[in-house]
């Protein structure tokens, strides 16, 4: 796999992989720059730098959140490879045969640490994904009061959002890949160790990732492998173009609700911990037209899930898509 050289602000350059598509740089903001709020009224993609907002988590390690983590069970996925594609097994009984790409574990902090310590190239590839909440230590709470919530509240009103649905604590080795998908909520992402890849494709080019149907175990996960893209089955994927963003301890990164995201730990950045701010939407007040692609894309996820609901058996569902559109709506 062809990789090339990159580097943040100048500093300590390091490698990514290439791919089939074209990469244009994802802006990168300091928060006092008023182009932050017009980027994200806009629900566009930005790197915000100096919001302080995990600065009280910056000494987090493996070692630290082994003593302050608590003795509680958390959810680590294990992988043969280093990819860790996510699948709803509630939906695993509509598709004959499906076989889950990992294994979902859960264990103590202690245990995750030191097999992630023993771990040899072999072994399988493991990533914590767990949801901070009040079963962790004192010290991460103390942290977790610390991160910014002034800024990121202010954030939340200015731009009328939802509630905060979630903080997930994603902790991963070099090289783990979480392959391309969107989310239905708006997203501040924080690093806080090491450093991570985003491979961004807004909304728009929905007709170029081809996700899988509503009902697979998969959804919202696109079907092309960008490591091998099928350009006979995925043709338009050719036509795909992504927006980068390289993020380090202390960015906080815009991930606009509905945008595609492929998120890569970056090789020789060693340990990589993060926290996810998971926000609803917020309510549209006012139609207005042409319709923006995000509304287009939550609409034909309504007409999937009416259909599903109405056909009551995904084996029904590809041929009744394919007679409502082949040959119809060229
Ligand atoms: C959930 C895992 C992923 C992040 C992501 O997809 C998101 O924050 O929406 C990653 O960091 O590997
Ligand atoms: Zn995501």
């Amino acid at each position: 796999m062809a990789t090339r050289k990159a580097e943040i602000n100048g500093k300590r350059p390091f490698r990514l992989k290439e791919y089939t598509f074209s990469c244009e740089d994802v802006p990168r903001l300091s928060c006092t720059d008023p182009e932050v709020d017009r980027l994200i009224s806009n629900e566009q993609p930005v790197v915000i730098t100096d919001t302080n907002l995990v600065s009280s988590a910056l000494h987090w390690d493996l070692d630290y959140l082994g003593k302050n983590m608590g003795d509680g069970m958390f959810t680590v996925y294990s992988s043969h490879t280093n990819k860790f594609k996510y699948f709803d097994d509630k939906k695993g009984n509509n598709v004959k045969n499906f076989r889950e790409p990992m294994r979902h574990l859960d264990m103590t902090f202690q245990d995750f640490a030191k097999r992630l310590c023993n771990k040899k190239p072999e072994d399988e590839s493991l990533y914590m994904q767990q949801t901070l909440n009040d079963s962790v230590g004192r010290r991460i709470v103390v942290d977790f009061l610390g991160f910014n919530w002034n800024w990121i509240t202010e954030q939340q009103k200015k731009h009328n959002w939802g509630q905060l649905t979630a903080n997930l604590l994603l902790v991963g080795t070099e090289e783990n890949i979480t392959p391309s998908h969107y989310d239905e909520q708006q997203n501040f992402f924080a690093q806080i160790k090491g450093k991570k890849r985003f491979i961004l494709f807004p909304p728009s080019q929905f007709g170029c990732l081809y996700p899988y149907p509503i009902y697979h175990p998969h959804d919202r996960q696109s079907q092309v492998d960008f490591d091998d893209p099928d350009f006979e089955k995925f043709p338009e994927f050719k036509k795909a173009a992504a927006l980068e963003a390289v993020v380090g301890p202390g960015d906080v990164l815009y991930l606009p609700t509905y945008w595609w995201h492929q998120v890569e730990c970056v090789q020789g950045t060693g340990l990589n911990i993060s926290v996810t701010f998971w926000y609803k939407c917020g309510p549209t007040d006012k139609i207005e037209y042409p319709l923006k692609p995000q509304q287009k894309v939550a609409m034909m996820r309504n007409i999937e899930k009416m259909i599903n609901q109405a056909l009551n058996d995904p084996k029904e569902v590809p041929e009744f898509m394919q007679n409502m559109v082949l040959g119809r709506y060229t």
